[in-house]
């Protein structure tokens, strides 16, 4: 597959430089000194699930890459309108771009600007920062990617396309990540939202890592509470889950191996970098007031974690 990564940062050059290993033509777009970094010494992916080393074309312009099967679009959620704006001439009218960022909005802000017919909402569930310039960290949880061809929500899901089967195929043969197809786009992102919004927000607030949320009740309870209001903010949204996606994220989160696990909020706030909070706890409060939903949880966490975001933005 011919494949341009959007945001060759944590979550994209992990995954670029996975299918890249398995001989699928990847660019990498970045900038600054991470771009530097790629184009004098190549990608170094450290991770639990082997290192490597890979060098890939690399570019910060969008119109130098030509046309791809599929762009994997990774950059922060604050940053998705610009970027959208130069996917175009990466795109033939079958290309796809394949969201895996955080959030519920982005799928929509990319399909009006490249058409919902070429967007993919996808999830992942990954632990994964750029280390240091040219070097990604990859220190955790599955490596797996969710995914499928974006619709309307009141629209039919359309058919998986050949292209889809094609993903699938060379993430199965790529080694240390995997992917699956969602029958339901929307569930899968406001399941994956619903978990985020709780295990960001929590870990966030009390800048304390997962095995300390858990092990203390009141804070596990909040935990909870974050994702039971999420849910019935994408119920108010029309979103049909065939789960409860509570009951599933704290079975799974009970007997997980991930005391020492954080999020990507968390690590933003603590590196000083801009915070993706608009996109979740932001986000959330204004599709309950949107729906007329009480989520007095998930707006406590939007508050106090305000201020932190505003000074990392400066
Ligand atoms: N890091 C993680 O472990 C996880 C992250 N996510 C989500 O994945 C998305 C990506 O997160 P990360 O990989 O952590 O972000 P990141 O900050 O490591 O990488 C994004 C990269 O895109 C670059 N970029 C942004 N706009 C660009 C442009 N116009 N041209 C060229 N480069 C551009 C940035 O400079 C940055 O290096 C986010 O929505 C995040 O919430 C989801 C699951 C886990
Ligand atoms: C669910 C989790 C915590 C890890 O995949 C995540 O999405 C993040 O850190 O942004």
């Amino acid at each position: 597959m011919e494949i341009a990564v959007y945001g060759a940062g944590g979550v994209g050059a992990y995954y670029g430089g996975r299918l890249a290993e398995q001989g699928h033509d990847v660019t990498l777009i970045a900038r600054g000194e991470h771009l530097d970094a790629l184009r004098s010494d190549g990608l170094t992916v450290e991770s639990v699930a082997g290192d490597f080393a890979v060098d890939l074309p690399a570019t910060d312009d969008p119109t130098a890459v030509g046309e791809v099967d599929l762009v994997l679009f990774c950059v922060k959620s604050f940053d998705t309108a610009d970027a959208a704006a130069a996917l175009d001439a990466m795109l033939r009218p079958d290309s796809a771009v394949l969201s895996l960022q955080n959030g519920v909005d982005n799928e929509d802000v990319l399909a009006d600007v490249v058409g919902t017919e070429r967007v993919w909402g996808g999830v992942t569930y990954i632990f994964s920062t750029i280390k240091e310039p040219g070097v990604v960290e990859h220190t955790g949880g599955p490596a797996e990617i969710v995914f499928a061809e974006y619709h309307d929500i009141d629209d039919p899901a359309p058919e998986r396309s050949a292209l889809a089967d094609a993903l699938l195929g060379a993430c199965e043969a790529a080694t240390g990540m995997s992917a699956d197809y969602t029958e339901d786009v929307h569930a899968t992102l406001w399941d994956k939202f619903a978990l985020i919004c709780a295990q960001a927000g929590l870990t966030a607030t009390t800048r304390h890592p997962f095995g300390d949320i858990r092990a203390t009740e009141e804070t596990w309870a909040l935990y909870r509470r974050v994702m039971e209001e999420v849910v019935a903010i994408a119920h108010a949204e029309g979103v049909r889950f065939g789960w409860d996606p509570v009951t599933k994220w704290l079975d799974a989160m009970e007997s997980m191996d991930n005391e020492e696990n954080y999020s990507s909020l968390h690590y933003d706030l603590t590196h000083g970098k801009r915070m993706e909070l608009d996109a979740l706890h932001g986000s959330a409060v204004r599709h309950a007031r949107e729906h007329g939903v009480d989520a007095p949880a998930v707006e406590t966490i939007d508050a106090i974690l305000r201020p932190q975001a505003d000074a990392n933005e400066s």
